[in-house]
């Protein structure tokens, strides 16, 4: 793994951004995206730039079920808020949270990953080491399915709900096996509240207890830290 460590989140989304810029120049046609506040940055910096994504796909690792796209907490809104509307793309791809058949939708998705294989997922990480919405125990291969959240990540996601009895228990999620047949991950984290997820992910065992470890056997992650996410890290 790469690691570095930038001032703030500010610099974070820059040198993120360079990276997918260097990607683009290099035939990079397929990003995969991530939401969360996390990313925001570097859709802002994308937003910002005059760098054409006219001829780009990119494939959203996941979305609440039951949530419809015209509601604020969606992902299908996030990303229309953040990046779609402002953003041109050939096509973006998110998983339908509204699907009356999920376990169909499921397998739509893991199709649309295989016909647009990834060159570039941006992820952010749950403060128990979730990537995508692939919980502690998880496995370490799987492909996209249905999730019930934990516990933590729907108290984390309460701020966003009027009640936390509104916060959806469920959601579809790129699998971990899916997301490490991408050709880079840009892995990014911002925060104390961060640090113990990134210690147990750079310096941990590759254990399904913390999903984002399984990143150490992948030959090309540079995770993007602030000093606060990077200070558990021993070196
Ligand atoms: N499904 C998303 C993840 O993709 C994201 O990485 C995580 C952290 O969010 P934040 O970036 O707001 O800390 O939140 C959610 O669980």
């Amino acid at each position: 793994m790469q690691i570095k460590i930038v001032k703030d989140k500010l610099a974070g989304g820059e040198a993120a951004f360079e990276m997918i810029k260097a990607g683009m120049a290099n035939n990079a046609k397929v990003l995969g995206l991530a939401t969360g506040s996390t990313p925001i940055t570097l859709y802002d910096k994308m937003t910002a730039s005059d760098l054409d994504f006219s001829n780009m796909v990119s494939v959203n690792l996941d979305e609440y079920v039951g949530l419809p796209a015209s509601n604020d907490q969606s992902y299908h809104y996030f990303m229309n808020e953040h990046l779609f509307s402002k953003k041109p793309f050939k096509a973006t791809y998110v998983p339908n949270g509204e699907a009356e058949n999920v376990e169909a939708e499921v397998e739509r998705y893991e199709k649309v990953i295989a016909d647009n294989p990834i060159d570039i997922q941006i992820l952010g990480i749950g403060r128990n080491g979730h990537i995508g919405f692939n919980e502690p125990g998880s496995p370490l291969d799987g492909p996209t399915h249905k999730v019930a959240l934990t516990q933590s990540t729907i108290d984390a996601n309460a701020r966003f709900f009027e009640n936390e009895s509104d916060v959806p228990r469920y959601a579809i999620s790129m699998g971990i096996g899916s997301i490490m047949k991408s050709k880079e991950i840009i892995l990014m984290a911002y925060g104390e509240d961060k640090a113990d997820a990134i210690q147990a992910t750079v310096e941990g065992p590759v254990t399904n207890h913390v999903p984002a470890s399984v990143l150490q056997n992948h030959a090309n992650v540079t995770l993007i830290l602030d000093e606060a996410a990077a200070s558990k890290l021993s070196k």
